[in-house]
């Protein structure tokens, strides 16, 4: 395939067709997976709710719901404003399609700012309904995927999404909605793809997306970070070596290009290779072909490379730390994906997904959230962004021990934070800017140093009581099933 101009981004996809809804990407992330005959699967759909009170909901909509709004108390969405009918409008899911129907309302109703009056409207994944104060917004989250091992890859590569109550991801603001209707296009094309976005921000995701919504979607998709290696090993990792190719070297290892045969191989963090290592990559990119250390056979590849950093690539470039053919080689196409902050329509939904994600792994019903506390998680500039998020959830969860989730279940640093604006940044800003988790001048981020003090106590209660796990919960204040759940987090010997 031709090469394209490499300054085309996200916003200016390939071709110049009609922009498509989120419920349609998330149809075609299905077909893409489904055997002929069999049936795809559904997106998960939810409606984020705010009844103008500042308190969030999430209401998931299956096969067959029929979600009534309006003043009349009964209602499923009951908004309590004279500028509301009683019987205002309903939303309805019918397989894949959902609608709403405004059911003759006074003032009618708002979806993306058009008003419907006594009509039907089909919704797709980010459109916004409004009616009175309140306003429902429509998520829809695609299924994840079950990932297959490939052969000679190492067990971190493959660290998936997760799976179980509450999986699949959300794809709900308008920006998103975008970064999933470029991934559909893109992922068709065999082009490198360069995914831009601060840590945390979910660019993994995207990447896997991207493999699974293309041809290459039975096959591998592999990871590998380029910042946890040093040189020597990042070499020996990526491109395999033989026997006795070096001390050390006691067998022959296939390197993460051969094990990315037919698939897509994600690499993250591709603004920490070593200089020296770029030169190595940008040949293996040009030739498409690749030998083990220490072997003389070139091996070809049919690898999709997929890169990803949460570094401005250009300033690295302009500094002389990346070179610049690699970085027009591997930016052919480049995915922005957004920070938290700029997805607000997408906390309330992730949240709740998070919270049902680690209840069912503590065995309990997923915890309601009280409005001040989601309102505090709705503030928050979430600097970490998604991993961020799903760590105070975590914290908030195994803290409210099954009951109302409060602000004082909260971390500090979201309550604090809630207090201060969201930092300006742009996406691919280097970890030093506002898009970084704050600098801290003793070890480690907020939450990096709650978890080592909560750690630490946890070793200190069992100390004190001798190991016993019951007495020790009682001493911390927390059930022995938290406690449980805290050895198994923090890898305590029980
Ligand atoms: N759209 C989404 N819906 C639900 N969960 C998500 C979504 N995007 C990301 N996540 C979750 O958020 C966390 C961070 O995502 P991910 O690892 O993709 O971020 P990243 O940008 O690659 O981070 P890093 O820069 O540290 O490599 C993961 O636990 C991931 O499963």
């Amino acid at each position: 395939m031709a090469e394209q101009d490499p300054r085309r981004q996200a916003a200016s996809p390939p071709s110049a067709e009609p922009p498509r809804a989120a419920a349609e990407v998330a149809t075609e992330l299905d077909a893409a997976e489904s055997a002929p005959g069999e049936r795809t699967p559904q997106g998960q759909a939810s409606l984020i709710i705010r009844a103008g009170d500042g308190a969030a909901r999430v209401i998931d909509l299956t096969e067959g719901d029929v979600v009534a709004i309006g003043r009349a108390p009964e209602s499923a969405v009951h908004v309590d404003d004279p500028r509301v009918s009683r019987n205002h409008a309903i939303v309805a899911r019918h397989g894949d399609a959902i609608e709403v129907i405004d059911c003759g309302s006074r003032n009618g109703t708002s979806v993306n700012g058009a008003v419907l009056r006594d009509a039907v409207r089909p919704l797709a994944g980010g459109d916004v309904i409004r009616i009175g104060p309140a306003e429902i917004v429509v998520a829809i989250a695609a299924p994840a995927p079950v990932e297959a091992a490939p052969p000679g890859a190492a067990p971190e590569a493959l660290e998936g999404p997760p799976s179980g109550p509450g999986a699949g991801f959300v794809v709900a603001d308008e920006a998103m909605v975008k970064v999933f209707q470029v991934v559909q296009r893109l992922a068709r094309a065999q082009t490198t793809v360069l995914v831009l976005g601060e840590t945390g921000a979910g660019k993994e995701v995207v990447s896997e997306q991207l493999h699974r919504a293309s041809p290459r979607a039975g096959g591998p998709f592999v990871r590998l970070s380029c910042a946890a290696l040093p040189e020597a090993l990042l070499e020996s990792e990526l491109f395999g070596h033989e026997k006795a190719a070096f001390t050390g070297a006691d067998r022959r290892k296939i390197g993460y290009f051969e094990a990315a045969q037919g698939g897509t191989l994600l690499l993250d963090e591709i603004g920490e290779m070593p200089l020296a290592m770029q030169a190595k990559l940008l040949r293996v990119l040009e030739s498409r072909r690749v030998a083990r250390i220490g072997g003389t056979q070139e091996i070809e590849l049919d690898v999709r490379v997929v890169c990803a950093t949460h570094r401005d690539l250009q300033a690295e470039v302009a500094a002389g730390r990346f070179r610049q053919d690699l970085y027009y080689r591997i930016s052919t196409f480049v995915l922005r994906v957004p920070p938290l902050r700029e997805r607000r329509a997408e906390i309330a939904l992730l949240v709740h997904r998070f919270a049902q994600q680690v209840a069912a792994r503590m065995g309990e019903r997923a915890p309601r959230f009280a409005p001040a506390a989601m309102q505090a998680l709705e503030a928050h500039a979430w600097p970490g962004n998604l991993r961020e998020l799903r760590n105070a959830v975590e914290h908030a969860v195994v803290l409210a021990e099954g009951g109302v989730i409060e602000v004082e279940h909260l971390p500090a640093s979201v309550v604090e934070g809630a207090e201060g604006a969201a930092p300006p940044a742009s996406a691919g800003a280097p970890p030093s800017s506002a898009g970084a988790p704050p600098p801290s001048t003793d070890g480690g981020t907020m939450p990096a140093r709650l978890a080592e003090l909560e750690k630490r106590s946890i070793e200190d209660a069992l100390a004190a009581e001798g190991n016993n796990q019951t007495r020790a919960a009682k001493r911390l204040g927390i059930s022995r099933r938290a406690l449980l759940y805290k050895l198994d987090k923090y890898d305590i010997r029980r």
